[in-house]
Order: structure tokens, then sequence, then C-alpha cells
């Protein structure tokens, strides 16, 4: 059972992790170490950007760093300021305060220089509906620098890599969503640029593309490339993300590794139950804060006590009421919901 509401909160939220307002500069292992030493190849600093009418910033204070190798995430509920955050970023919008060092250039007030640094592939892309998948690829690589020849045997390396060879001479704005995101990511790729900011790279993608792309998104990666990635599929980005930054209307309110964000969560695991007919069992006797969504209820406990109220259900009475019930260790998806709970 994976039923996981946006709306529930916490009644209790885990503490605030400590690193939320500064970079999570300690790292986990060595290889974070490694990455450390090496400069970062985005750092961005107190960046805010306000909206005019607005009655809050949509991105307040946001300081972050991205480093050669790593996959840097940001998540956050719709509204919470992502696509904001990234425009500044990649030199689409200017911030109201706060400055970005790409590759240690300050392109802050010179915006057209992002470009040389990095490919953006937004939300929405629209250019090159009216080219060939293969032109679309070249052209871009063009546009990157590189010499004709060169984009043209990358533009075909990367109808290879991404298996584009049916569609390589179809028209992209003649393509299906998740066809034309598919080349979206492969533009993004055209170039090599050091850092790939990917909004929602593989959304509309069926599993078998999704795959694709992760793992032409790895090789980048271990080439020494630096992914930032706006994603809402957090169990999705669980897999992929070395680092996190959760932003809550605006702000940040968490960054770290996901592993020590769910480290917050101090042991506890998650058990859900979902009951097809009224239980004859109090839920306050399940020992933690119950969430209830009409018949099913959520409960964070040690491990030991949830799987001794587990066996007490499958063994007791309740069980003829049950429906389905699930036990998971906690997930980014859990982090978000502190998050917000704590943030209000
Ligand atoms: N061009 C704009 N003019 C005015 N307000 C805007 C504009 N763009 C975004 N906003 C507001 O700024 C806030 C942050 O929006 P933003 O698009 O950055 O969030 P997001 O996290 O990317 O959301 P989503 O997940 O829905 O894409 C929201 O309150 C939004 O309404």
């Amino acid at each position: 059972m994976a039923s996981r509401s946006r709306t529930e909160s916490t009644a209790s939220p885990p503490p605030r992790g400590d690193d939320a307002h500064g970079d999570d500069a300690r790292g986990d292992d060595a290889h974070g170490r490694a990455r450390e030493a090496s400069r970062a190849v985005c750092e961005a600093t107190a960046l805010s950007r306000s909206y005019a009418g607005a009655s809050r910033p949509a991105v307040d204070g946001v300081t972050l760093n991205v480093r050669p190798g790593e996959v840097f995430g940001v998540l956050g509920r719709n509204g919470a300021g992502k696509t904001t955050l990234v425009r500044m970023l990649v030199g689409l919008l200017r911030p109201d305060t706060g400055r970005v060092l790409l590759d240690g250039t300050d392109v802050t007030a010179r915006s057209a220089h992002a470009a040389v640094h990095l490919a953006y592939l937004p939300q929405r892309e629209s250019a090159l509906a009216d080219m060939s998948v293969r032109t679309a690829l070249e052209t871009t690589g063009r546009l990157r620098g590189l010499p004709r020849a060169a984009a043209r045997a990358q533009a075909d390396d990367l109808v290879a890599e991404l298996a584009l060879a049916a569609i390589a001479d179809d028209r992209v704005g003649r393509l299906s969503g998740g066809q034309r995101r598919l080349v979206g990511v492969a533009t993004a790729l055209a170039g090599e640029r050091p850092l790939l900011v990917l909004d929602e790279p593989t959304t509309g993608l069926d599993l078998d593309a999704r795959r694709t792309v992760w793992d032409a998104l790895d090789r980048r990666r271990s080439g020494g490339a630096a992914v930032l990635l706006v994603t809402h599929n957090v169990l999705e980005a669980e897999t992929v993300l070395d680092r996190v930054l959760v932003l809550h209307a605006g702000r940040p309110a968490a960054l770290g590794t996901p592993g020590r964000l769910k480290e917050r969560f101090g042991g506890l695991v998650r058990l859900d139950l979902a009951w097809r007919d009224e239980p004859a069992i109090d839920p306050a006797g399940l020992g933690g804060t119950v969430l209830r969504r009409g018949r099913r209820w959520t409960v964070r406990l040690p491990v030991a006590e949830a799987q001794d109220v587990l066996a007490g259900i499958l063994n007791g009475p309740a069980y003829a009421a049950l429906d389905d019930f699930g036990l998971a260790p906690p997930s980014l998806e859990d982090v978000l919901l502190a998050c917000d709970s704590e943030e209000g």
C-alpha cells in the first residue's frame, strides 16, 4: 500500500534539519569529501525574488552549491518556488538580491554568459519544433559551439543512446508528448555542458524511456557533469539524487543528502492500515499519533513497536476488518510532508 496523501500533516513534526539554511558541506563519505574538494559548478548565494503584487517572495534567501559529478534535486510542492529559483540560476530571471556563480564566474548581471556553462531543459520547451529530431540535436550542438562534423557525430550518438532511431527523421513538433520530452532531454545533452539543469525531465515518459534517461544522466555524472534536477516525482528522485534542497513557500526548508534528511525520523517506520470496515480497535492504543483519512490510518512508530502492533492486528479480531497494510522506512516524501507541517 503506497498511498501517501499530499494533504496530511504530522501532528508532532520531527525536528527541523539543522542544515536547512547552509550547504551540507560535511558530506557522508569519501565520495562526498572528494566532491567537496572540487569547485562548485553552480554556487548561488542568498537568492531572493518577488513578483509584482505578490504577498510574499517567490524565492526567499536560497543558498546552494552544485558540485561536479553530483545529482542535486530541488523538491517542493506546486508554487514552492522551484521554477523561479531555476530561472535565476540559468540566467532567465534576475534575482532581487543574491548572486549566482557558474564555474566561478559571476553571471548574476551577465545572464547571457550562463548559457556557456549549462544546458537548461524547461518544464515546457517549444523551440526547434519545426526540425527533425536529428537536425534539432545537431543544431543544438552547433549552437553550443561544436564544429559541424562533431555536432553531426554527436547527434548520431544521442539518437542511439536515447533510443530515438525510430523517430530521428520525424519533426519534433509532430511527436507525442513523451517522445518530445525524450528529445528535449537529448538536446540538453548536446554540446556537453558541465551543468545540466532539468525541470521534470521524465514527466510523461514510460518506464523504458525513464530508465534510458537516468542511464544517460548517470553516464554524464560519471564523466564529471553536474545535474540539477527539479522534480515532483519523489519516489523516483530518491533513487538518483545525491543531495536535495526542499523549498517551502520560497524558503529553504531542508538541505542535505536523502539519508541525512531521513535521519530526522530517528528510526521510525511508517505503518499504513486500510480498513474495509470499522475496526474493533482504538487508534489511541497504537502507541503513536494516528493520522486518519477515512478508513486509512497512518502511524509512525519504532520498528519493533510497529511489528508488535501489526502482529496484534493480524492475529486478533481486527484482522477481519483489515483491507490492506504497509510497513515502510521513511522516504523523501515523508521529509516533504514534515517540511510542510513544520513550515505551516
Ligand atoms: N510570472 C509570474 N508572475 C507572478 N507570480 C508568479 C510568476 N511566476 C510564478 N509566480 C508565483 O511565484 C510562486 C512560485 O512559483 P514557481 O513557478 O516558482 O513555483 P514551482 O515550485 O515551480 O511550482 P510548480 O511545481 O507548480 O511548477 C507561486 O506563488 C507563483 O504563483
